[in-house]
């Protein structure tokens, strides 16, 4: 690969994108190049660029220094396109199988290159439409485990952990987190987004004081806790994925946190789908959370064993104890995401895309009162059966 040096930054268009494609050498001389910006995010621009002769493909994604779903009125530091970067590197050694190749990252120009994933499809597009990836969770699972673990102190030598801290360390982007994700939905604040038919819902909500208590908590944990290298983005829209392959891309917010998180992030979005579907594919759905979390608990027990360098792993009850803690965080989050992403800022389709207006608002109330059960409830329950019974639930369960 012939890899040239960049220059100062500047957004890219797609005639530009070419002409760096063409630059970096990543196809033959005799290349028929086309490309198309496809980007679908809140945050980015992403390139598709495709060599009509071969078929092949190459994706750059390219920060902007504002968020694109906002614009020049909200500014946003290019150092996430680093931090994607180099996340991705390092996931990708600790399991090449789910994460995309990086082939060329710029830190001026905020680019990564990497492998076209196009032949798949975005989890939450394809469960919306019916799929239902049946190895999804396995992988996620599996993914989580080797990441989390592989990126603990658990794992790794004290003066590396530190370092990997240092350099990802991400407060512009952990700030949208702290905002949107722990902070806004539990207040009346403008940045919220919801139908009138949900106000009174909401303003209970404002008004739960037990429920703020435990809120408060947990957004305490995700800026104190740093217990290892998160995704920190893990929904189903960061995750493409197919009968037999699944691939996790957009790690822009990696930072050193609590490892409930990603788990967490990962059982809401997997809870959108069962709260907006029924019957056997439902249970789907909760078989998917059930697997995630077994496959999860199993490769971080075989990795601890095998790999732990912590004096303290071979004491008895101390894997038990990280595990449910991991367990108990991962409710709490997860009932933090399935609010904020129906009250919030940044909503789903899985949920804004019912088009039957008291269909939409009976899920969204599901998905509320299941968000608010898990905050408050979360302590002390040791089984993955308690996420999935608190859906479950005849009260939250939507007639469609
Ligand atoms: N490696 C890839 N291969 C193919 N398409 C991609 C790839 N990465 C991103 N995309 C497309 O671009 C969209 C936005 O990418 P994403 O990384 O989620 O951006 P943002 O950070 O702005 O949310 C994805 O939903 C997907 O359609
Ligand atoms: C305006 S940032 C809000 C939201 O956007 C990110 O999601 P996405 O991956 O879809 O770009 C992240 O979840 C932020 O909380």
């Amino acid at each position: 690969m012939n890899q040239q040096p960049q220059s100062a930054y500047e957004p890219l268009s797609e005639g530009s994108a070419i002409l760096l494609t063409k630059k970096l050498g990543l196809f033959n001389e005799t290349a028929s190049l086309e490309c198309r910006e496809i980007g679908d995010g809140n945050l980015n621009y992403v390139f598709h660029i495709t060599d009509s002769n071969s078929r092949k493909g190459i994706i750059i994604k390219q920060a902007l220094p504002f968020a694109k779903v906002i614009g020049e009125a909200w500014p946003l530091t290019l150092k996430r396109a680093v931090i994607e970067a180099n996340a991705l590197k390092l996931f990708g050694k600790l399991c090449p199988e789910y994460v995309p190749e990086v082939y060329y990252a710029d830190e001026e120009l905020a680019i990564t290159v990497m492998e076209d994933l196009s032949h798949l499809t975005i989890t939450r597009t394809g469960f919306i439409e019916g799929e239902s990836y049946p190895l999804l969770s396995r992988h996620i699972g599996e993914y989580m485990a080797k990441t989390l673990f592989h990126t603990s102190d658990f794992a790794i030598e004290h003066g590396r952990k530190k370092e990997l801290a240092v350099q990802f360390s991400n407060p512009e982007l952990c700030k949208i987190t702290e905002s949107f994700v722990f902070t806004d939905p539990f207040f009346d604040v403008e940045s919220n987004d919801f139908e009138e038919e949900l106000k009174a819902e909401v303003v209970l909500l404002w008004n739960d004081s037990e429920l703020q208590l435990e809120a408060a908590k947990l957004k305490k944990s995700f800026i104190t806790e740093q217990e290892a290298l998160l995704h920190g983005d893990l929904h189903t829209g960061s995750i493409f994925a197919c009968e037999t392959e699944t691939k996790v891309i957009d790690p822009e917010f990696a930072f050193y946190g609590p490892i409930g998180f990603d788990v967490g992030q990962f059982f809401a979005n997997l809870l959108f789908q069962a709260i907006t579907r029924k019957g056997k594919d439902r249970e789907l759905m909760f078989k998917h959370v059930e697997v995630t979390w077994d496959v999860f608990t199993e490769t971080f027990r075989t990795l601890w064993e095998n790999e732990g360098m912590e004096a303290f792993c071979k004491t008895k009850g101390y894997l038990d104890y990280i595990l449910q803690k991991i367990l108990e965080d991962a409710f709490g989050f997860a009932g933090c995401e399935l609010i904020r992403r129906t009250i919030g800022l940044s909503h789903v389709k899985d949920l804004d895309g019912i088009e039957n207006t008291a269909e939409r608002i009976a899920a969204k109330k599901a998905a509320l009162q299941a968000g608010k059960i898990l905050i408050k409830q979360r302590k002390n329950k040791t089984d993955i059966s308690f996420i999935i019974n608190t859906v479950k639930k005849p009260a939250l369960t939507v007639n469609y």
